[in-house]
C-alpha cells in the first residue's frame, strides 16, 4: 500500500467552478484506500505557500506520492518541496488551473480519469527543474508582458482562462518593452565560450525561460522545450504591435514562433538577464519581485513524476 496526499488548492481556476472535481478525487481516494493501493488522504491549502509546507509534512510522514490538485501556481509550490527528494517519492498531478502548462507537456491536460489513472498505473520520470535566483520552477519563467499579466491575473477575485484573455489585451496596451542584457551560460553556470557571442542586448516584449513547451492552454512560446534535456529555451519577443500581434499569437499557438523575425531562440542550461532595476519577474505565473540580475539555472533530472503510460513527449 503507497502511502499518499492530495493536496487540493479550492482557489485554482478549475477548482473554484468545478467543485466536481474533488468530489471526484475524494472518491478516488476512497476506491484506493478500499483496494488496498494507496493510503491516502487530502487536504486543502489555506493560504499561498501552504502548498509547500504541506508537501514536506507529507515527506516527513512516509508518503511516497505527493499529489497537487490545482493549477502551475499549486504544483509549482507542491513541487518545490520534492525537487531531489529521495526516491521513490514521486509527484502526481490533477491539473486544475487556468492554464495547466506542466500537465500539457506532460500529457495530464485536464483532471479527468486519465490523470488520476496515472496516479496509480503511470509511468514515474524523471524531469528537470529549474531555478531563478531563489524561486523553483518547473515549467516556465519570464519577465516583460507576461510578468505584468501575472501580476494583474494574482489580484483576481475570480480566475479562469476568459479572465486571462480580458487581462492580456487591456495589458497589451499599456505595456512598454523593456531593456535587458541575455549571458547564456554553460553546465558549470560560466558564461558559455561557445556561445558568449550570443549575448545579446534587447528590449524585451517578452523573455520566456521554459522547461517546458508553453505556458499553458496550448500557448508553445518555447515550443522546441523538453522537459528532461538539461537544457533552457529562452524566447525573446521584440517589437509587437497592433499589426504584428495577431500572426505572432497564431505562431504561438501552432509552434511557428522561430519563424519570425522579430523572435530570437537561445538554448543553454542556465542565463544570467540584467536589467536596469529590480524588477518584476514570473515563476509558473506567479508574481516574484527580483533583483535586477536574474541567473536562472537548470536542476537536470532532480523531479520524479508520475505520467499516464506510453504518453512520454
Ligand atoms: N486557500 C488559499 N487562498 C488563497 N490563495 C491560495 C490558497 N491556496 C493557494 N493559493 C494561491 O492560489 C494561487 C493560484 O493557484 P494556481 O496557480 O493553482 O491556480 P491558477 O492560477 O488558476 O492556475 P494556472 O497557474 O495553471 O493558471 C497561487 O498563488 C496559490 O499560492
Amino acid at each position: 500500500m503507497k502511502k499518499a496526499r492530495f493536496i487540493f488548492n479550492p482557489r485554482s481556476g478549475y477548482n473554484i467552478s468545478n467543485p466536481r472535481v474533488v468530489e471526484r478525487v475524494r472518491r478516488f481516494i476512497a476506491e484506493q484506500n478500499a483496494a488496498g493501493v494507496l493510503d491516502a488522504r487530502l487536504v486543502s491549502t489555506e493560504r499561498p505557500h501552504h502548498a509547500t509546507e504541506l508537501a514536506r509534512a507529507a515527506i516527513a510522514d512516509g508518503c511516497e506520492l505527493v499529489v497537487a490538485v490545482g493549477g502551475d501556481g499549486t504544483i509549482n509550490e507542491t513541487a518545490t518541496a520534492l525537487v531531489n527528494a529521495p526516491a521513490p517519492v514521486a509527484l502526481g498531478l490533477v491539473p486544475c488551473g487556468s492554464g495547466n502548462g506542466l500537465g500539457r507537456h506532460l500529457g495530464i491536460p485536464r483532471p479527468d480519469e486519465s490523470a488520476l489513472r496515472a496516479l496509480v498505473d503511470g509511468t514515474p520520470r524523471m524531469i528537470d527543474t529549474a531555478m531563478a535566483n531563489e524561486h523553483p520552477f518547473f515549467n516556465m519563467m519570464g519577465l516583460g508582458f507576461d510578468a505584468g499579466i501575472s501580476a494583474r491575473f494574482r489580484s483576481l477575485k475570480k480566475r479562469g482562462f476568459p479572465r486571462y484573455l480580458k487581462i492580456i489585451l487591456s495589458e497589451f496596451f499599456r505595456y512598454k518593452p523593456a531593456s535587458c542584457a541575455i549571458t547564456p551560460l554553460d553546465e558549470n553556470e560560466l558564461p558559455a565560450p561557445a556561445t558568449a557571442k550570443q549575448r545579446l542586448e534587447a528590449e524585451a516584449f517578452i523573455l520566456a525561460i521554459g522547461n517546458s513547451d508553453q505556458y499553458g492552454n496550448d500557448g508553445f512560446i518555447t515550443p522546441l522545450a523538453r522537459i528532461d534535456d538539461g537544457q533552457l529555451d529562452l524566447t525573446l519577443v521584440r517589437g509587437v504591435s497592433l499589426l504584428n500581434a495577431l500572426p505572432l499569437a497564431i505562431r504561438l499557438l501552432t509552434r511557428r514562433l522561430y519563424g519570425s523575425k522579430k523572435v530570437t531562440h537561445l538554448r543553454a542550461p542556465g542565463f544570467v538577464i540584467e536589467r536596469p532595476e529590480p524588477g518584476l519577474i514570473h515563476t509558473d505565473g506567479e508574481p516574484r519581485e527580483a533583483a535586477a540580475r536574474i541567473e536562472v539555472k537548470i536542476l537536470s533530472q532532480s523531479l520524479r513524476v508520475m505520467t499516464p503510460r506510453g504518453k512520454a513527449p
